[in-house]
């Protein structure tokens, strides 16, 4: 590792907890010291020591044009100098929610928020509002984000750094989430059995990206959308991470299955801080100022924030985007699988849109237990190796990785003898 990186962690770690503001960004999982970056264009990020590196981590799904993407950039730019806040509506706001309205299948009214936490957590409150119910159901290794309420059995840094329930959150608040697990229908069916009408929720993500990569089984989501119906449960698509990731119509349009509300943030906000959660219009009717549930915030909607939203929208609906987008993004699955093949390494990858996963294991995991019994020394040294090449990996292997529009077959052509020589190492 080069030394101003070293450096700069060191002091940080005095300042700030563990030298970094979000705790995956650590390297935890992987050991070692955080790359510092200062700059980034299309696919490459440069560390603060200029060295280049082929971005995969994309700050974690939102850089999807990749990074700086001009008609983005100038957007918030011109944004900037007309005023950063107002706390007052704008017309670009209703641009923003007609566009989303327009775009994401299930949605009839939404409301922006600053994150993806916000965004669940005001999507779960609002649900318990609706049904007068308090229970929700979560699933094992899916990550919605820090409300006390999610943060129980869940993924991201919370199961890389061994914490998946997090201390803080009461026992009692807890004990109001039931955590099943993921893609088992038979557990969901029998819980919604015995206690069906005392649910308020379920919520998902319908392409788990926060324990590696895990795709649904159809039938998972078919059964989740029959059962809320059924027992007139708020079904929560957390579309955080897929939305405008997986496709245009996010992973209900992929998938044809209409949540009762989605979550958004990521994409939406194509590089700055952007929440939303939106859905059926009865549903959104019980929020403050029309209804009884409450939810606020001062900068949501900000005008910057939604300018760089906007703008990353409307190039998003080009044709053919996200075609390019998953044959690029399966490209570097294929080739990777192949490359560790040839070398006689026990490993596989899979895409979906424009996110993957990396399994040191002969298949793709299905649930978290399977998840968790990947090879993960083997992970971490690949992911040291693929650094030292000047590949940026997400430094988790309970994270998801993403490629953006910008990548094309010279950084994947790249990677990919990249990894030739990092499985060597991992041997
Ligand atoms: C699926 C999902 N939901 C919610 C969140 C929380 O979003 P944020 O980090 O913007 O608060 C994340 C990511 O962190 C996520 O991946
Ligand atoms: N896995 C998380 C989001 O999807 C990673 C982002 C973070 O928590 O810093």
């Amino acid at each position: 590792m080069t030394s101003r990186n070293q450096a700069l962690f060191e002091q940080s770690q005095q300042l700030i907890p563990g030298g970094v503001n979000s705790p995956v960004r650590a390297f935890g999982s992987v050991g070692g010291t955080p790359v510092f970056f200062k700059r980034g264009k299309g696919p490459i990020l440069w560390d603060e020591d200029n060295k280049p590196y082929i971005d995969y981590v994309g700050s974690w799904g939102p850089a999807i044009l990749g990074h700086a993407y001009p008609k983005v950039v100038k957007a918030v730019q011109e944004a900037a100098a007309r005023g950063l806040s107002f706390g007052a509506p704008t017309a670009r706001e209703l641009e923003m929610a007609e566009l989303l309205c327009k775009l994401v299948p299930s949605m009839e009214q939404v409301r922006l928020v600053s994150s993806g936490t916000e965004a669940t957590m005001s999507a779960i409150r609002l649900a318990r509002g609706f049904t007068g119910r308090s229970k929700i159901i979560k699933f094992e290794g899916c990550y919605h984000g820090h409300a006390d309420f999610l943060l129980v059995k869940a993924g991201s840094g919370a199961l890389t750094f061994g914490n998946p329930s997090s201390a803080g959150v009461p026992a009692e608040v807890a004990a109001q989430t039931l955590v099943l697990d993921y893609n088992d229908v038979a557990g969901l069916t029998e819980t919604f059995k015995s206690i069906g009408s005392e649910i308020a929720a379920v919520i998902v993500e319908p392409v788990a990206g926060n324990m590696n990569l895990i795709a649904p089984k159809p039938e998972f989501l078919q059964a989740m959308r029959d059962l809320c119906t059924q027992h007139g449960s708020v079904l929560i698509f957390d579309e955080v991470m897929t939305g405008f990731r997986v496709g245009l119509g996010c992973a209900q349009g992929l998938y044809g299955i209409k949540p009762d509300l989605t979550t958004l943030g990521k994409v939406i906000g194509g590089g700055m801080p952007v929440g939303a959660f939106g859905g059926r219009r009865d549903i959104m009717e019980k929020l403050a100022p029309l209804g009884p549930v409450y939810q606020a915030g001062t900068l949501s909607g900000n005008p910057v924030a939604v300018a760089a939203g906007l703008a990353t929208l409307k190039l998003l609906q080009a044709p053919e985007f996200y075609e390019k987008l998953s044959s690029m993004t399966r490209k570097l699955t294929d080739g990777l699988t192949s490359v560790a093949k040839e070398m006689g390494i026990t490993f596989c990858a899979q895409s979906v849109g424009g996110m993957f996963g990396l399994y040191f294991s002969a298949k793709a995991p299905t649930s978290y237990a399977e998840v968790m019994q990947c090879d993960k020394e083997k992970f971490n040294t690949f992911f040291h190796a693929m650094l030292d090449e000047g590949v940026y990996l997400a430094p988790s292997a309970f994270e998801a990785g993403f490629v953006s529009a910008a990548h094309g077959d010279a950084e994947i052509t790249a990677t990919l003898e990249a990894a030739r020589r990092a499985f060597a190492k991992v041997k």
